[in-house]
């Protein structure tokens, strides 16, 4: 390989960097304060999950109070290194047949995490362990060799490598026998659609088709664990609902577990069945879809559309009477938005009977009363960052 390559090429070898370091970090035992209660459970998950001695009730990926700082660079001779803290402290785990989704906004730390619970990175305290990896940081290491699956956020392959002789070679270095190999590769192939592409060096590919082949590279193998950072940048529509499938496909009634970061809140709610939020390093809220809206999105959304202009006034006055709580979000002409919250919705029958009543009384054109959506929960997220 490094005589087809050259050096510098295998500087930045994938299966270098797929490689796990192993251990030498030890728990954090800084307290954590100002948690919000579903944060603090999964952190005692975590910690309950790393002592239990019962393989079966091990979840696939335990991440326990990982804490990362980074030595930073020197802005001139003079000045100091200015450290840089990655995550704090940061507990969670993913179930057999979950998929735990890790949302933030740039920096929040959501690379630093996965590449820890990859070995890549050597976190500055805590432990990670993976199933069928062992103890990749912590106290009781053990000799396993597995890889986890692993699509690191930066497409690091072999330019000069065609798409085949990457999955060759993924294949041997996961440890896939000839035979099993080629079955593998072959349905990998048809699924993701690379026939045209499979004799095509990387450095030729589109950038879509270059990330489909780092996701590809990743689940090749069937391992128990997948991380996968940002797998979906850059592809098309169609390339990303194949991902969505096939990370669903591939661990529905398995023992499986991924972890998936995302900028992106429409991909969480559709692949995710968790979503954990970081923001700043720290773990904000971890729980389900449903949960997160009840949490960030408590608001319902009323919109309405006023058949004639002369009755928006009246419409806006019987909508605070009959909602004393509700704040008008937007007005566009004979369009008015409010947000209501849940004290003034429930019951929600009598809410429907009261909006009939508007409809008929002011010959609305149309009305709808929604729960914030994840999309419309977005906005929240990052605001969270000022609490
Ligand atoms: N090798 C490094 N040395 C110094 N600081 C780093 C290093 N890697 C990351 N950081 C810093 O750590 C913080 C967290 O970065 P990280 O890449 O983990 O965030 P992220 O949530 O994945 O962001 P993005 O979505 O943009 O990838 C950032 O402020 C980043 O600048």
């Amino acid at each position: 390989m490094e005589t087809k390559c050259g050096k510098k090429i295998m500087r930045k070898d994938p299966v270098f960097r797929i490689s796990p370091q192993r251990r030498g970090s030890r728990p954090n035992p800084e307290e954590t304060v100002d948690e919000d209660e579903d944060v603090k459970a999964e952190r005692q998950r975590a910690a309950t999950a790393l002592s239990t001695s019962h393989a079966d009730e091990k979840p696939v990926i335990i991440a326990s109070c990982l804490h990362k700082v980074y030595a930073g660079q020197k802005k001139s001779c003079f000045s100091k290194k200015k450290k840089k803290i990655a995550t704090k402290n940061i507990s969670f785990c993913v179930k057999k047949g979950e998929i735990l989704g890790l949302l933030g906004p740039n920096g929040a730390g959501k690379s630093s995490s996965i590449r820890m619970i990859s070995g890549i990175t050597k976190p500055t305290a805590g432990e990670v362990e993976l199933k069928g990896c062992g103890s990749v940081w912590g106290h009781q290491g053990d000799n396993t060799v597995n890889f986890p699956g692993y699509c690191p956020q930066e497409n690091v392959l072999w330019p000069i490598l065609t798409v085949r002789e990457h999955l060759e070679v993924f294949a041997a270095i996961k440890g896939l026998r000839k035979e099993d190999a080629t079955i593998a590769i072959s349905r990998l192939v048809d699924t993701f659609k690379l026939h045209k592409q499979l004799n095509v060096r990387v450095q030729k590919l589109p950038e879509g088709a270059t990330r489909k082949l780092c996701f590809v590279l990743s689940i090749l193998g069937n391992s128990p664990v997948l991380l996968l950072d940002e797998p979906s940048t850059g592809m098309d529509p169609a390339g990303q609902q194949q991902m969505w499938q096939m990370i669903q496909a591939s661990i529905k009634n398995t023992e499986k577990g991924v972890l998936l970061t995302t900028h992106y809140l429409a991909e969480a709610e559709a692949v995710c069945d968790r979503i954990a939020i970081m923001v700043s390093g720290r773990l904000r809220c971890i729980g389900s879809i449903q949960h997160l809206k009840n949490k960030l999105g408590k608001d319902y959304i009323l919109e309405l559309r006023v058949k004639e202009a002369s009755q928006v006034t009246w419409v806006h006055a019987e909508i605070l009477k009959l909602f004393p709580q509700a704040a008008q979000q937007e007005r566009y002409s004979t369009f008015l938005v409010y947000k209501l919250p849940l004290a003034d919705v429930y019951p929600l029958s009598q809410t429907f009977r009261k909006l009939e009543a508007v409809k008929h009384n002011f010959n609305l054109e149309e009305y709808s009363l929604s729960q914030c959506t994840l999309e419309k929960v977005g906005p929240l997220l990052w605001f969270v960052s000022f609490l």
